[in-house]
């Protein structure tokens, strides 16, 4: 039972937390990984929680763009000061989940941490690591990671700026001929950082060597102030993430010494000669490692969602469900169940799906780091899927919980629009979802062509090497798993013989594949949607734990299986894999499944564990004292500081001074 039970909530809540029938710390447990990282995670929640530099001077959505910015660095900044007190590595602190709700709608610094510092450690040699990385540890550098341009943002090969070595002075010459040249988007580099890692095309004698990436100091050290040669500033307001400081940047003819190209994979000697990397694709590596990290960020933001929508379903009273009775938990309804539960599954889906990637991210860069670059597609193919497939997962679902409650839910003070404006980005952002499909397509094609020539193929297509024949009627996890596998392979090879047909038809073969890039996106859907449902069901098989969590985990895993059937079941039709009476038989169980974990759905998303502090919504406290709150922060806006306000006085007495002279 849950240990929270004893604290005050009103009794819709109440009830719930005590037909709970699993060990809500257990579950909680095996989501931090376990119990000392739970009770980690707690002990930093608890450090930041008795912060008062945390708390907001008033709600940041009623301040200026400027202080909102000034706001969240001086938040930032603090954090970094306290973990050095507390001798506790920031990283620790952010990948634990008790930073959430510190920062409101962006950090400044968060490149910094998880996207220029890995650019660093990634990307240069270790002479370049140890000089930087002290710089780095002591906060005489932060940086940002300089890559998208006004003109150019997915077509890496596309950028402008350039890098051309002076082999007279052993300097890079950094420019940016055109306006479409400017670099555009980078977080924090309007005024926090005095650093980037720019990437840019590099050319020798005269020769273009395509992308490289270059360390370049942007601001003075100590002054701030950016550097002749450089041209600086913030993009604007975005549709979120408004203090994450996304700037653009400018060089003209800006020289930087030849040691400041990151030299890991890929060098220029003094004398201009290129030593190529030992796989051309090594500069990209950071994306790589930033769209695994993805999986794991959306998912808890999805985590917050799902607590806010089915603490408030259950609080929430609607209607009639039988004529003249009481009105219901507005979570009584099937179809609010249908809106709820597969979120949660969905939580579960990307948690174990997160972890298997980063795994997979640890275990192939070691290779590499051996010298064996073979593993490299498979991944990048891997991490592309996840990336597209957490990020658009997590924002439909962010947004059918917002809708799910209803009107309260389009308020500020339920912290949904945040939360979809933090989650909807990441389909944008370390590669578009669109474009990252079409990469794991090419990956999927690539490989059943070559099984077709007799070659083996790498783990996770291995089920396209030859036609899967699923057990007719077998509905259980492996039997569904079977179903999966047919369905891509007729996907794939459908679409490959199209492929073949255009061009046959005399079409060349980059139009053919525009021409099928849409059944190419199912394609590379299905297939990352199969990967997940495969970690779903090993990962609960092999969950150690009671019997009654071990329950909560396979019901929600069978949730998470019969509807992604129930969505695609034209694909498995299509397929013969399932027939019509497999997919009513599939769609009952999904209806019963929401009646089983129905009354767990509040024990399961409080084993979230997050705190009011951290969830920032009236509609998801603790207590589910949800009317008081949404009241008392209504009184916080500032135009109820009066009675009447100055813009009556201003515009619309006026306007009835005058008076309606003509008639409606
Ligand atoms: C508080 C919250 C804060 C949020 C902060 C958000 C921070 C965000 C940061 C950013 O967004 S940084 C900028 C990210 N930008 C991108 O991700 C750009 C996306 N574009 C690309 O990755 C590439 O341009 C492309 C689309 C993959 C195409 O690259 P390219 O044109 O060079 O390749 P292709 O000709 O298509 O393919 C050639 C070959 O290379 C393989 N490949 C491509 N990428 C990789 C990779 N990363 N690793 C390994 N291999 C790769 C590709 O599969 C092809 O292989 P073959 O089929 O030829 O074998
Ligand atoms: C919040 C946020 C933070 C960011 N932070 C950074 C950062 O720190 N550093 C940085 O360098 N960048 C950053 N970016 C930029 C980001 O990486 C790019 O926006 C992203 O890579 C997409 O590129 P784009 O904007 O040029 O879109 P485009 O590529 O122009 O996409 C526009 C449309 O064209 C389609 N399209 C493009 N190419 C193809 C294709 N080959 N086939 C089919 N369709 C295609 C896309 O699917 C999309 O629908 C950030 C962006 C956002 C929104």
């Amino acid at each position: 039972m849950s240990s929270h039970e004893t604290r005050p909530c009103v009794p819709d809540l109440k009830k719930e937390r005590l037909k709970c029938d699993f060990n809500v710390e257990e579950l909680t447990n095996l989501i931090d990984g376990g119990k000392e990282k739970t009770a980690l995670r707690r002990k930093l929640r608890s450090v930041i929680s008795s912060e008062s530099a945390y708390i907001d001077p008033i709600p940041p959505e009623y301040m200026s763009h400027e202080d909102q910015f000034s706001n969240e660095l001086r938040k930032t900044c603090h954090t970094a000061m306290l973990m050095n007190k507390q001798n506790i590595d920031i990283k620790t602190l952010q990948l634990s989940k008790a930073y959430i709700g510190v920062l409101k709608d962006g950090d400044p610094l968060w490149v910094h941490y998880h996207v220029f510092i890995p650019s660093i450690t990634g990307q240069s040699d270790p002479e370049q690591q140890k000089i930087w990385m002290e710089k780095i540890r002591t906060w005489k550098i932060f940086g940002t990671y300089a890559q998208t341009e006004l003109g150019h943002g997915t077509f890496l090969r596309g950028l402008e700026t350039t890098a051309t070595y002076d082999r007279e002075t052993r300097e890079f010459i950094l420019n940016s001929p055109t306006i479409t040249a400017t670099k555009w988007w980078p977080g924090g580099l309007g005024h926090t950082v005095n650093f980037a890692a720019v990437m840019a095309q590099l050319y020798v004698g005269g020769k273009c060597y395509g992308p490289h990436m270059f360390m370049v100091q942007l601001r003075d050290e100590n002054t701030h102030e950016s550097l002749p040669g450089v041209t600086l500033g913030e993009i604007g307001p975005r549709f979120g993430l408004n203090t994450n400081g996304n700037g653009f940047l400018r060089f003209d003819h800006y020289r930087i010494p030849r040691r400041n190209m990151l030299m890991k994979h890929a060098q220029v000697l003094e004398d201009g000669t290129y030593v190529k990397p030992s796989h051309s694709k090594l500069s990209y590596g950071t994306m790589v490692r930033v769209r695994v990290g993805i999986v794991r960020d959306t998912c808890i933001q999805l985590q917050q969602a799902v607590t806010i929508a089915t603490r408030y379903s259950a609080v929430r009273h609607q209607s009639e469900l039988i004529p003249g009775e009481p009105e219901p938990q507005i979570l009584d309804y099937q179809t609010q169940q249908f809106k709820i539960l597969p979120q949660i599954s969905s939580v579960f889906a990307l948690f174990f799906a997160a972890n298997s990637v980063i795994d997979a991210y640890y275990s192939v860069t070691a290779q590499m780091d051996l010298g064996d670059m073979s593993l490299l597609p498979e991944l990048h193919a891997l991490s592309s899927g996840l990336k597209a497939l957490s990020a658009s997962d997590a924002s439909r679902g962010v947004e059918i919980c917002r809708l799910s409650c209803g009107g309260h839910g389009y308020l500020a003070s339920s912290n949904f629009p945040r939360l979809y404006t933090q989650t909807t980005c990441a389909i944008t952002y370390e590669g578009e979802n669109t474009v990252l499909w079409l990469q794991v397509a090419r990956y999927i094609i690539k490989s059943y062509r070559s099984a077709q020539n007799g070659n083996n193929l790498k783990h996770s297509v291995s089920y396209l090497s030859k036609q899967p024949r699923p057990v007719r009627g077998d509905l259980s996890n492996n039997g569904l798993l079977e179903a999966f596998k047919a369905a891509v392979f007729k996907l794939v090879s459908d679409t490959e013989g199209r492929i073949q047909r255009v061009c046959a038809k005399g079409q060349n073969y980059h139009m053919a594949w525009n021409q099928c890039s849409l059944q190419l996106l199912k394609c590379a859907e299905a297939h990352t949607r199969f990967y997940v449902c495969e970690q779903f069901v090993r990962k609960v098989e092999m969950a150690k734990g009671t019997e009654n969590v071990k329950k909560i985990l396979k019901n929600l895993c069978r949730l998470y299986l019969t509807h992604h059937v129930s969505v695609n079941s034209g694909d498995f039709l299509k397929s013969g894999s399932l027939s019509q009476n497999d997919i009513a038989v599939l769609e009952e169980e999904m209806c019963s499944l929401l009646e089983v974990l129905r009354p767990q759905a509040v024990s399961i998303v409080d084993a979230f564990d997050f705190d009011d502090g951290q969830l920032n919504s009236c509609l998801g406290c603790w207590d589910g004292d949800v009317y008081q709150r949404l009241y008392d922060e209504a009184l916080k806006s500032p135009l109820n500081k009066t009675d009447v306000p100055e813009a009556y006085y201003k515009y619309l007495r006026p306007l009835m001074q005058v008076g309606l002279k003509s008639s409606l």
